[in-house]
C-alpha cells in the first residue's frame, strides 16, 4: 500500500516554493507615496504577464464564532488614492453576515509566477445602492443568474435542486432584465496597512509596508 504521507512529504521537499526565476529585486526607495499606485503597478504587470486569475485574493474575516475565516474573492475595482480595494458578494452569505458584525477584513493576493504577495488589511464599507445596482446590471448574464439563485453556502439537498433554481432564476431575469438582487453588495476594503512582498529564489525576500499616518502613509522595510 502506498504510504501517502511519505509520498506527499517527498513531493513537498522536491518542490520548494518559488524555485524558479522571479523578477529582480524592486527598488523599495523609488516607490509611490501611497500603496494604491504601487498595487496598481503590480496588478497591471501581473495581468499583462498573463498570471492566471491575478485579480483574485483570499478574503479573511472574523467568523460569527470569533474564529478566523477565509475564502477567495475577485477584485473588481481599485481606488488607488483613498486606498479602496473593491470586491462583490451577497450580504446574506456567511462572509456578508460576518462583515456586518465585524467590518475588519484582510485581502491577500499571491502571484506565483512573479513570487509576489500583497497583504491588505482594513475595514470594509458598502458602496451606495444606486452604484451597486448599476454594477449589477453590467454583470454577465450567468453572474446575474448566480446572484439571483442566492442561498450561498446553505446546504444543498442535491444537484437537481440547484438546476431547478438556476432555470427559475434564468426565466425571472429574462422577464425582468432590469432586476437587481437587493442583497448584492460592492464591498470596499479601506486599507490601513498594505504590505508588498517580493520573493527571491535565494530567500533574500523583500518586504515593504505602508501604514496609514494621518492623511498620508508611512513606509518601512520589514525583515523577511
Ligand atoms: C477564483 C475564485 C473567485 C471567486 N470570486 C468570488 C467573488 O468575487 N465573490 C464571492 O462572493 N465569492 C467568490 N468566490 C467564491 C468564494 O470563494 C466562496 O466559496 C463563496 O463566496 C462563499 O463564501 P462564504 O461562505 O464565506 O460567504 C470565488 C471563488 C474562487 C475560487
Amino acid at each position: 500500500m502506498t504510504d501517502r504521507r511519505s509520498e506527499l512529504r517527498e513531493l513537498l521537499y522536491a518542490h520548494p516554493a518559488m524555485a524558479r526565476e522571479l523578477p529582480p529585486a524592486f527598488d523599495t526607495a523609488a516607490v509611490p507615496d501611497g500603496p494604491g499606485e504601487l498595487f496598481a503597478d503590480w496588478l497591471i504587470g501581473a495581468l499583462r504577464d498573463g498570471v492566471p486569475d491575478a485579480q483574485t485574493a483570499v478574503l479573511a474575516t472574523t467568523g460569527l464564532d470569533g474564529a478566523p475565516d477565509g475564502r477567495v474573492v475577485a477584485l473588481r475595482e481599485l481606488d488607488p488614492e483613498p486606498g479602496l480595494w473593491w470586491f462583490h458578494a451577497d450580504a446574506r452569505s456567511p462572509k456578508g453576515r460576518q462583515l456586518a458584525a465585524d467590518p475588519r477584513a484582510a485581502l491577500t493576493f499571491y502571484w506565483p509566477a512573479l513570487g509576489r504577495q500583497v497583504r491588505v488589511r482594513g475595514t470594509v464599507e458598502a458602496a451606495p445602492v444606486e452604484r451597486t445596482a448599476a454594477a449589477f446590471r453590467e454583470l454577465s448574464p450567468k453572474s446575474r443568474t448566480a446572484a439571483l439563485v442566492g442561498r450561498q453556502s446553505e446546504p444543498l439537498a442535491g444537484p437537481e435542486r440547484f438546476d431547478r433554481a438556476w432555470r427559475e432564476a434564468d426565466r425571472e431575469l429574462a422577464g425582468q432584465p432590469e432586476l437587481v438582487v437587493a442583497e448584492y453588495r460592492q464591498y470596499g476594503v479601506r486599507a490601513v496597512e498594505v504590505e508588498f512582498w517580493q520573493g527571491s529564489f535565494d530567500r533574500r525576500h523583500q518586504r515593504l509596508a505602508y501604514r496609514r499616518a494621518g492623511e498620508g502613509w508611512r513606509r518601512e522595510l520589514l525583515w523577511p
